[in-house]
């Protein structure tokens, strides 16, 4: 098995509060998980120490096969796709769709003098037709529904054909309609095998796509329970992370979770 992210006792200390303590976790290539917790918890800081954007405080990281303080992060940057609310926070009001997708490819969230070839613009569409934006390449970002912006942004993340693609509240804001089929899209992704490894920050069960195969719960900053999505999503675990009693129903492969 390929790993492609690997935390070894890693934990994140800011002004003097702690933030992540003791982490370990490794992710291969052909898994999918979600990482679950309460707000606060840790999770938007686990994910982007994974995407190379920040270093822990202690402990060590290796991301696809490069350690975290001794590799190049600007290279490795463009190997991880992500999809984040402050990435997106930081595309141009009147970037068109097509460029909000296409200049991840040099990294940036503005064109300006960059240069792209045919290919990259082939790619582009290509993305946003597999997330149903074929017809909004020409419209500018800032006049998209919030649903389509967050399927433009998940074609971003796969824009440089990342090895680990990692996504940090994909469906939050949406409503059914658009969690729905945006689940869809992500289903089928993590269901390709050639798809990258990935990982998927959410706040609800209900928002887990099929075909995800492993779940972390976090709590305070430390890992409640972490494994295989069938041993780790459990009701026992969910009440510890979340302190509270929480009931899971599993029906078709999707969860549901009330407090119990
Ligand atoms: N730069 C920082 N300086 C100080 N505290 C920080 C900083 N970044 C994050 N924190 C704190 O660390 C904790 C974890 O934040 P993080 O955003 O990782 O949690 P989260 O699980 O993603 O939360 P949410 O579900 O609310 O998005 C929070 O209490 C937050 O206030």
């Amino acid at each position: 098995m390929t790993e492609v992210l690997t935390l070894e006792g890693v934990s994140l200390r800011r002004d003097g509060n702690s933030i992540l303590s003791g982490i370990d976790w490794t992710v291969n290539a052909d898994e999918r998980w979600v990482v679950l917790g309460p707000n606060g918890a840790g999770k938007t800081s686990l994910v982007t120490i994974a995407s190379a954007r920040m270093h822990p405080t202690e402990g060590t990281v290796r991301v696809l096969g490069e350690t975290l303080g001794e590799a190049d992060t600007q290279d490795l940057r463009t190997r991880v796709g992500l999809s984040s609310a402050a990435l997106a926070d930081r595309i141009p009001d009147d970037e068109t769709v097509r460029d909000v997708v296409m200049t991840a490819a040099h990294g940036v969230t503005g064109r300006w003098r960059e240069e792209y070839d045919t290919i990259d613009e082939e790619r582009a569409d290509a993305l946003l037709a597999a997330f149903g934006m074929s017809g909004f390449a020409e419209r500018e970002f800032w006049t998209l529904s919030e649903g389509e912006r967050k399927r433009v942004q998940i074609g971003r993340a796969l824009m440089t054909d990342p090895e680990l693609l990692l996504l940090d509240e994909p469906a939050a804001g949406l409503d059914l309609g658009g969690r729905e089929e945006l689940l869809a899209a992500l289903s089928e992704l993590a269901g390709d095998r050639r798809s990258p490894a990935m990982v998927m920050v959410t706040h609800h069960v209900e928002e887990i796509p099929t075909n995800f195969t492993h779940a972390m719960l976090l709590r305070d900053g430390a890992v409640v329970a972490s494994g295989s999505l069938r041993d780790t999503l459990t009701s026992v675990n969910l009440s510890e992370a979340y302190g509270m009693p929480v009931r899971l129903h599993a029906y078709e492969g999707r969860w549901t979770a009330r407090r119990g």
